[in-house]
């Protein structure tokens, strides 16, 4: 089995990741581009996924040619996501991997690209207790310190200084779905495990360190971390 260099610190993305929301995220989008006659192709998804949100309305606006504002663009996205949001699902292997962490002491936080409110929508209703297990979270679309998104890597940078013990970037492992995410994780000089849409371009994950097809395939030893007890 091929073993990578060991990590102390785990950084997790949400959406797509932890939590079922990109597909949810394709039904809000293509909801308000139905008003345009326009199509939310994967391939412009690939492109946003990782952004903030007013990074993504600016460049569906200028690819889509809408007749919007981002601000307009994000109102209406916002009716749709306060529909959708709400019954979110936890993507398989996520919660065991989550708690498995937390359990052994191993320091991890969330970093996401979403806001604050819209990580609200998404988990306050059914996943409080889960998101309760990360040290802090850091949410790139509301947090000042993040000044540029995924696939710049401030927000893990940021992330990694907001554990109380300091580790260095090397120290720590990111799980992303998104290609943006991995080369944010990269660019941070972090290892990135990778658990893309399965649509995704394999020529897009080669930055991965690690390319699987969902967090119950992952095996903790592999980078250092208590393996699972079972
Ligand atoms: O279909 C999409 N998925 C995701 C995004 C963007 O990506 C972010 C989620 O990125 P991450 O998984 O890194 O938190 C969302 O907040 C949103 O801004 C988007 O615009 N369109
Ligand atoms: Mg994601």
């Amino acid at each position: 089995m091929t073993t990578f260099k060991p990590v102390t610190h785990v950084l997790f993305d949400m959406d797509g990741l932890i939590l079922n929301t990109e597909e949810l995220y394709t039904v809000a989008y293509q909801n308000v581009l139905n008003d345009y006659g326009k199509t939310y192709t994967f391939e412009l998804k690939t492109k946003l996924m990782g952004f903030q949100s007013h990074e993504s309305a600016k460049t569906i606006i200028s690819e889509l040619n809408l007749p919007l504002t981002p601000e307009e663009f994000n109102e209406a996205t916002k009716k749709q996501f306060e529909l959708i949001f709400p019954d979110t699902q936890v993507m398989p292997g996520a919660k065991r991997l989550i708690e498995h962490l937390h359990k052994h002491n191993v320091p991890i936080a969330l970093a996401t690209s979403s806001s604050i409110e819209s990580y609200e929508l998404k988990v306050n209703k059914h996943h409080q207790e889960l998101f309760s297990l990360f040290q802090y979270k850091t949410f790139g679309s509301s947090d000042a310190e993040v000044q540029r998104g995924k696939p710049y890597p401030d927000i893990f940078l940021v992330s990694a200084k907001r554990f109380p013990d300091k580790p260095q970037p090397h120290q720590c492992l990111v799980f992303e779905d998104a290609v943006n995410g991995v080369k944010a994780a990269r660019a941070a000089g972090m290892q990135v495990v990778m658990v893309p849409d399965p649509r995704t371009d394999k020529c897009l994950t080669a930055e991965a360190t690690l390319v699987l097809n969902s967090l119950e395939e992952f095996k903790p030893e592999l980078f250092g971390l208590p393996p699972f007890d079972n």
